[in-house]
């Protein structure tokens, strides 16, 4: 049986991860400080190590104790706007969180990783798909920290005798379809996560950052991947590990754009309810448009998604969203 260490397993991709992976037949052990994760979103039966990934000795001993093999690192720091307002915290979360967990992989003799990095690496991409050979020219310190991060990855790999894979994910979204998990996150950013709120009544309105970027309808355009079809890429990645496979750099990504306003549109489809929708400046920070080339992670890890499509997307997420709306709501009465 082969143990896994799960860095921010409590957080909301990370807990979708534990549940592919589980789900796979491994081990799990999960390493989270619960700054923005949940101890309820690690299922029974998996030992959650509560610290930071920046404490160098408490990861090493989480890997020797239960003897895990692989790492998978999800925890650090991803809101773009609060980036700008607390560049150091990225730095050091994301860079440092990820030098401190590969000094614990030397130390503790693990060699494979799968680093989860993100499509803000590539900035502002001139027009048109972005593959995974386009150079990393971030534009915001979220962006700059984890492409600094693939680099420390890259340079490691010889020296440490690691493999990895890298996945740059681009908009995650969604929730486990059998409702076992989804996105819990407080004060959430994040278009979908935000729109869900406001149609289940936890939100007053949709705040719109920008109408006029040079996009079809004038608003940001991103490319949506369920949760759950992003966590079964992890479970392909680390297979290609186990079988000895190089170290991979690949977009995770259905290679569609959806504008913000048909984000809305397919909220307001599937809610059956109007959102209130406030028009305002562009947000710092922001690219116009993010949307993957994503066929190198289907060739080379054999990744099918089974969840494409922006309304499955939008009711897993809505579904989710009900279900934390009914508890918090219990809470109160
Ligand atoms: N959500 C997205 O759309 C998206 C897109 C691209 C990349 N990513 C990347 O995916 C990863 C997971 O993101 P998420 O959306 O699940 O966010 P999240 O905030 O829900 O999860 C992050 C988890 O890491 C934990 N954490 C943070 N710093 C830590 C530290 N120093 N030590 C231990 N635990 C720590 C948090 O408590 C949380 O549980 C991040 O690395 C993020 O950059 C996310
Ligand atoms: O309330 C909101 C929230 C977002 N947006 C717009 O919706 C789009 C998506 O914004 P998100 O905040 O949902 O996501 P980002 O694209 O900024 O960033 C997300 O996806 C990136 C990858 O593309 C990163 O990895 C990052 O971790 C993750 O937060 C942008 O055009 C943004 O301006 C709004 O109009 N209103």
């Amino acid at each position: 049986m082969t143990t896994v260490l799960v860095t921010g397993g409590a957080g909301y991709i990370g807990s979708h991860a534990v549940l592919a992976l589980r789900d796979a037949g491994f081990e799990v052990v999960v390493l989270d400080n619960l700054s923005a994760g949940f101890r309820e979103a690690v299922p029974e039966g998996v030992p959650l190590v509560e610290g930071s990934v920046r404490d160098t000795a408490l990861v090493t001993d989480a890997l020797r104790r239960h003897g895990a093999t692989a790492v998978l690192h999800f925890a650090g720091s991803l809101v773009v706007p609060e980036s700008l307002e607390q560049p150091l915290l990225y730095w050091e979360n994301n860079l440092g969180g990820t030098l401190s967990v590969l000094r614990a992989c030397e130390a503790a003799g693990v060699g494979q990783l799968v680093f989860s990095s993100t499509a803000a690496v590539y900035g502002m991409p001139d027009s048109g798909l972005v593959d995974e050979d386009v150079p990393p020219c971030p534009i915001n310190p979220y962006g700059a920290s984890k492409a600094a991060a693939e680099r420390l990855v890259a340079d490691a790999a010889g020296p440490l005798a690691l493999r990895s894979v890298v996945l740059r994910y681009f908009n995650v979204a969604g929730a486990d379809p059998a409702g076992r998990a989804g996105q819990r996150t407080a004060r959430a950013t994040h278009l979908l996560k935000v729109a869900c709120e406001v149609a289940v009544g936890q939100r007053a309105e949709v705040q719109v950052f920008g109408t006029d970027y040079a996009t079809p309808d004038g608003t940001g355009v991103r490319d949506f991947i369920h949760v759950s079809d992003l966590a079964e890429a992890h479970v392909a990645a680390l297979r290609h590990l186990q079988r000895g496979g190089d170290s991979l750099l690949l977009n995770c990504g259905y290679g569609t754009g959806h504008s913000v306003l048909e984000v809305l549109r397919a909220v307001e489809r599937v809610s059956g309810r109007a959102l209130p929708v406030r028009n305002l400046a562009r947000r710092a920070g922001d690219a116009p448009a993010l949307v993957a080339r994503a066929e190198r992670i289907r060739t080379l890890l054999g990744w099918q998604p089974r969840l494409e499509g922006l309304d499955g997307i939008v009711s897993s997420a809505l579904a989710w969203e009900r279900r934390m709306q009914a508890e918090r709501l219990e809470n109160v009465a």
